[in-house]
C-alpha cells in the first residue's frame, strides 16, 4: 500500500497528461470493439439480405476502427512513456541526491555493488515495467472491459461463462503469481550479488593478478552464475505454465460460449450474427491477463527494484545543509573530549581525545596503526560525529553550522587518492574548477608534478585512467597534493600524504610542503616521525587515547612511547645507511 501512495505521489503532478493518456486508452477500447460487433451485423442482415453495397461500407468501418484504435492507443502509449520517463529520471535522481547526503557511516556498511545496482538496473527494470507492459495492460484492461459491457449487454450468459472462468483461472494464476515474485526477489538479490563481485573483481585487478586469484574470482563467478541460472529456469517455468494456462482458458472458453450460443441461436433467444459478434470480443477479454501471465517476471522483478529505489529515498540525510555557512575560516581548531565509535561497533576508536590548533599552527599526529589518527580527521571534517565531545573552528561549534561551507576550506591530502576517469587537467581542476593556468602550473610546481606534465605527450590533456591506473603511487599522490594546493585552503590536513613517495620525491615535496605551511592550521598524520618533526606540536594517539604530547625535543625528553618510536625508527634509519 505504502508502495502504492508513493508512485501515486510521483505521479500526482502529470495528471493533465496521465488524463488525456486514459481519454486515448478509451476511445483505443472503443473502437477495439466495433469490428466484433460490425461482423456480427454482417452475418444477421448484409449477408442474408444480399447488400451488397453494405459490405464495403463494414470493411471500411472495420479498417477505419483498427486505425483508430492504432492511432489513440499509440497516443496513449507515448504519453505514458514521456511520463514514465519523467518520473522515472526523477526517481533516480533523488535517490542519487539522497546517496550524496547520507551520513558516510552508510557507505562504510554498505557494499558498493547494491548502490550501484539499484541506481542502474533496479531503475531499468522500473522502466521496462513503465515503458512497456503498463501502458499496453491499460489499453487492454480498457479494452476488455469494453468487450465485457458489449458482451454483455448483447448476451449476458456469455459474460457469466466469462466471469466465472476468470474467478477460477485467477486462483492458480495468483498462486503461481506469488512464486514468481518470491523468485524473481531472490533473482534480484543474485544479480545484485553477482554485480558487486563483478564490481569487486574488476575494480581489485591489480590484487587479483598480484596474488594469482584468477582462478578463483572465475569459479566465484561461475558458481553464482550456475545458481542464478537454475533460479531462472525455475522462473521461466513457472512464467510459461501461468500463460499457457492462461491460454487454456482462451481457447476452452469460446468452447463453452459456442455451446450455450449455439443453444441460444437454436432457440432463438439471439441472431447468430451476436453469437458471432460474442465470440469475435472473448480474446480480447482475454488479453490483459495474458499479459499478466506473460509479463509476470517483468512485474516481480520490477516491484521489488521499486521497493529498493524508494528504500533509498528513507536514507537518513546528514542535517545541516540548511544550517548556517560558516564564513571564511581562519583556521583555529579546537576538539574537546571526543568520544566515538563507529556504527555498529562495540569499541570506541577515541576515548576522550583532545586536539587544540590556533590559527597557523602545525600539529602532527603520529602513533600506532589503527590508533585513531584518520578517525580524529574524519571526526574533524565533519564525515562522523562522536557520540561525545565538542568540534569548534574559530570558536564556532561545527555542528551547527553546515559542514560543507567548512571542508570546502580544507584541503586534504589522504593516504588513497582517488582519480577520475579523465584528463589530468580535469583531476587537478576537481578542487577549484576556475582556477587560472597560473595557478595550476604554480599547484603543480609545489607539487613537484612538473616534470611529469612536460614527459607527458599530451601535458595536462592526458587521460591518466580510470582510478588513476596509468599513474604510479607516488604520481597519484603528487595531483593529490596539487589538488590540495591550489585550493589556497586555510587548513591542510595530510594524512600520510607522502607515505608513498620514494625517498628523493618525498624529500622535495616534504619541502614543497613546508613552503605551504607557513600561514596555514596544518594537521599531517604520519608513521615516519622525521615528517612531523618540525611541527608545532605532536600529539601521539594510542589505542583512542592523547599517551603523549609535546614538541619534537620535548618528546624525546620524555623517553617515553615517542622516544621508543623514534629511537627504533632512526636506528633503522641507521641501518639502512649502513647497508
Ligand atoms: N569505516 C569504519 N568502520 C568501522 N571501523 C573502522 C572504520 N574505519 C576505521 N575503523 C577502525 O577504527 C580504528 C581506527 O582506525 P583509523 O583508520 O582511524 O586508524 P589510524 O590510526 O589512522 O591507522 P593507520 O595508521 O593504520 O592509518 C581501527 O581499529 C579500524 O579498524
Amino acid at each position: 500500500m505504502k508502495l502504492f501512495i508513493i508512485t501515486v505521489k510521483h505521479f500526482q503532478s502529470y495528471w493533465k497528461g496521465l488524463l488525456l493518456a486514459l481519454i486515448c486508452a478509451l476511445a483505443g477500447g472503443a473502437f477495439t470493439i466495433i469490428p466484433p460487433i460490425l461482423s456480427g451485423k454482417l452475418v444477421d442482415t448484409v449477408i442474408p439480405m444480399k447488400q451488397t453495397d453494405m459490405i464495403t461500407w463494414i470493411v471500411v468501418g472495420v479498417i477505419a476502427a483498427f486505425f483508430l484504435k492504432v492511432g489513440f492507443e499509440g497516443l496513449q502509449e507515448f504519453i505514458q512513456v514521456r511520463i514514465g520517463l519523467d518520473v522515472i529520471t526523477d526517481m533516480q535522481l533523488r535517490a542519487f541526491q539522497r546517496l550524496h547526503r547520507t551520513p558516510m557511516s552508510f557507505f562504510s556498511n554498505t557494499p558498493r555493488g547494491d548502490m550501484l545496482y539499484r541506481l542502474t538496473h533496479d531503475v531499468e527494470s522500473v522502466q521496462n515495467l513503465n515503458n512497456t507492459v503498463v501502458p499496453r495492460f491499460i489499453q487492454q484492461l480498457i479494452g476488455a472491459i469494453a468487450a465485457f459491457i458489449a458482451v454483455f449487454s448483447l448476451f449476458w450468459p456469455a459474460a457469466f461463462v466469462m466471469f466465472a472462468v476468470f474467478a477460477i483461472y485467477l486462483l492458480p494464476s495468483f498462486k503461481l503469481g506469488t512464486t514468481v515474485r518470491k523468485l524473481g526477489a531472490i533473482q534480484r538479490d543474485m544479480s545484485a550479488d553477482m554485480y558487486h563481485h563483478l564490481q569487486e573483481s574488476i575494480e581489485s585487478i591489480r590484487l587479483v593478478r598480484t596474488f594469482q586469484t584468477q582462478n578463483t574470482e572465475i569459479e566465484n563467478q561461475a558458481g553464482k552464475l550456475a545458481a542464478w541460472k537454475k533460479l531462472s529456469i525455475k522462473a521461466a517455468l513457472i512464467g510459461k505454465v501461468n500463460w499457457r494456462l492462461g491460454n487454456l482458458f482462451n481457447i476452452a472458453t469460446p468452447g463453452v460460449v459456442m455451446l450455450i450460443g449455439g443453444w441460444a441461436v437454436w432457440n432463438k433467444e439471439i441472431t447468430a450474427g451476436t453469437l458471432v459478434a460474442v465470440l469475435a470480443l472473448i480474446p480480447t477479454m482475454f488479453l490483459p491477463i495474458r499479459s499478466l501471465a506473460e509479463n509476470a517476471l517483468t512485474i516481480q522483478q520490477a516491484i521489488p527494484a521499486l521497493i529498493r529505489i524508494y528504500e533509498y529515498f528513507d536514507l537518513p540525510e546528514e542535517h545541516h545543509e540548511h544550517l548556517p555557512a560558516m564564513g571564511l575560516v581562519r583556521g583555529t581548531i579546537s576538539m574537546k573530549d571526543i568520544w566515538f565509535k563507529y556504527p555498529g561497533a562495540d569499541e570506541y576508536v577515541l576515548k576522550g581525545v583532545t586536539l587544540d590548533l590556533k590559527e597557523g599552527q602545525h600539529i602532527g599526529i603520529v602513533g600506532s596503526s589503527g590508533g585513531g589518527k584518520s578517525t580524529l580527521v574524519q571526526i574533524l571534517l565533519g564525515l562522523y560525529e562522536p557520540e561525545s565531545g565538542t568540534v569548534q573552528i574559530d570558536g564556532k561549534n561545527l555542528y551547527s553550522h553546515n559542514r560543507n561551507t567548512f571542508r570546502q576550506q580544507v584541503g586534504v591530502v589522504s593516504q588513497e587518492t582517488f582519480l577520475l576517469n579523465s584528463t589530468l587537467r580535469k583531476n587537478l581542476l576537481y578542487a577549484r574548477p576556475d582556477a587560472a593556468e597560473a595557478d595550476l602550473d604554480a599547484a603543480c610546481t609545489a607539487a613537484g608534478l612538473t616534470e611529469l606534465v612536460e614527459k607527458l605527450t599530451d601535458g595536462y590533456e592526458t587521460v591518466v585512467g580510470e582510478r588513476g591506473l596509468k599513474l604510479s603511487g607516488g604520481q597519484r599522490q603528487r595531483v593529490a597534493l596539487a589538488r590540495a594546493i591550489l585550493r589556497h585552503p586555510p587548513i591542510l590536513i595530510f594524512d600520510e600524504a607522502t607515505s608513498s613517495l620514494d625517498g628523493e620525491t618525498e624529500e622535495r615535496v616534504q619541502t614543497s610542503l613546508e613552503e605551504l605551511i607557513p600561514g596555514r592550521s596544518t594537521i599531517t598524520i604520519a608513521h615516519r616521525l622525521v615528517t612531523v618533526k618540525n611541527a608545532d606540536r605532536i600529539l601521539l594517539l594510542d589505542r583512542g587515547v592523547v599517551a603523549e604530547q609535546g614538541t619534537h625535543d620535548e618528546l624525546l625528553k620524555q623517553k617515553g612511547k615517542y622516544y621508543e618510536l623514534y629511537m627504533a625508527q632512526y636506528s633503522e634509519l641507521e641501518k639502512e645507511r649502513a647497508l
